[in-house]
C-alpha cells in the first residue's frame, strides 16, 4: 500500500490556516497556495538521491554533491492544481510540466476528462501529480490512470488537504503511489465537499465564484 505522508512543518500548518480562512482572498489565496506547494516540495525531494561530483572552489579541488537520477515531471490536474505548479519550480526549474484537465460532475461526482498533454520524455521523468484537494479520490486516480496506460511508473501524489475518502480511494486503486498531504481533514459532505476543507480550491485559486 502507498504511504501517506502529512507533512506537518511549522510554517506549512501556519500558511495552510490562512488558505483555509474565508476572509483569504483571491490575490493571498493564490500566494499562500504557491508558498505552501515550494515548502511541500522541500520535504517530498528529501529523499532525492545524490552523487558525488568534483568541483574547483577558489581554494581548492573538492569533492561535493549533486541530485542524480531520473528527472522530474509535475502533472497538475486543471484547473486548481495549477496554482502549486510555480512554487513547486522555484526549487526544481528543469522539471517539466504536464498537464491533465478534469473536471467533476456536480451531480455524480466522477471525473470527467477533457484536456491531456504531457512532455514527450514523460516515461524518463519521476512524475508528481498535484491538486489542492483529494475528496473522493476520482480526479487524483483518474489523472494517475491517464499516466500509466501511457506506460509511466514512478508517480507520487501531492495535495494540500486530504479527505479519509480520498486518501483510502488512491491506495486502493494505486498502492504503488505516496500521498503526500498538508492535512487530513474529517470527511466529505453530501456534496462532495472536504470538512473542514477549504471551499472550492478552483474558484478559490482563479476568483470565479
Ligand atoms: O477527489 P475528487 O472528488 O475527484 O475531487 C477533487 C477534485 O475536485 C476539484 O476540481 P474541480 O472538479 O472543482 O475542477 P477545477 O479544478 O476546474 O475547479 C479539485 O481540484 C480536484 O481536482
Ligand atoms: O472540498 C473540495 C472538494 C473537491 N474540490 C474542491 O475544490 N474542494
Ligand atoms: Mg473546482
Amino acid at each position: 500500500m502507498g504511504k501517506l505522508y502529512v507533512c506537518d512543518h511549522p510554517l506549512i500548518q501556519h500558511k495552510l490556516t490562512y488558505i483555509r480562512d474565508e476572509n483569504t482572498k483571491t490575490k493571498d489565496f493564490r500566494q499562500l497556495v504557491d508558498e505552501v506547494a515550494m515548502l511541500m516540495a522541500y520535504e517530498i525531494t528529501r529523499d532525492l538521491p545524490l552523487e558525488k561530483v568534483k568541483v574547483h572552489t577558489p581554494v581548492i579541488e573538492a569533492e561535493c554533491q549533486v541530485i542524480s537520477g531520473r528527472m522530474l515531471g509535475l502533472i497538475p490536474i486543471l484547473r486548481a492544481g495549477l496554482g502549486m505548479v510555480d512554487g513547486i519550480l522555484k526549487l526544481h526549474p528543469t522539471a517539466k510540466v504536464g498537464h491533465v484537465g478534469l473536471y467533476r460532475d456536480p451531480e455524480t461526482l466522477q471525473p470527467v476528462e477533457y484536456y491531456v498533454k504531457l512532455p514527450t520524455d514523460v516515461l524518463e521523468r519521476e512524475l508528481i501529480v498535484i491538486d489542492p484537494m483529494l475528496a473522493t479520490g476520482g480526479s487524483a486516480n483518474m489523472a494517475i490512470d491517464v499516466l500509466k496506460k501511457r506506460g509511466c511508473q514512478q508517480i507520487k501524489l501531492m495535495c494540500l488537504i486530504a479527505a479519509p475518502e480520498g486518501v483510502k480511494a488512491v491506495q486502493e486503486a494505486h498502492p504503488d503511489v505516496d500521498i503526500y498531504v498538508a492535512a487530513v481533514d474529517d470527511y466529505l459532505n453530501d456534496h462532495g465537499y472536504i470538512v473542514p476543507g477549504l471551499g472550492d480550491a478552483g474558484d478559490r485559486l482563479f476568483g470565479t465564484k
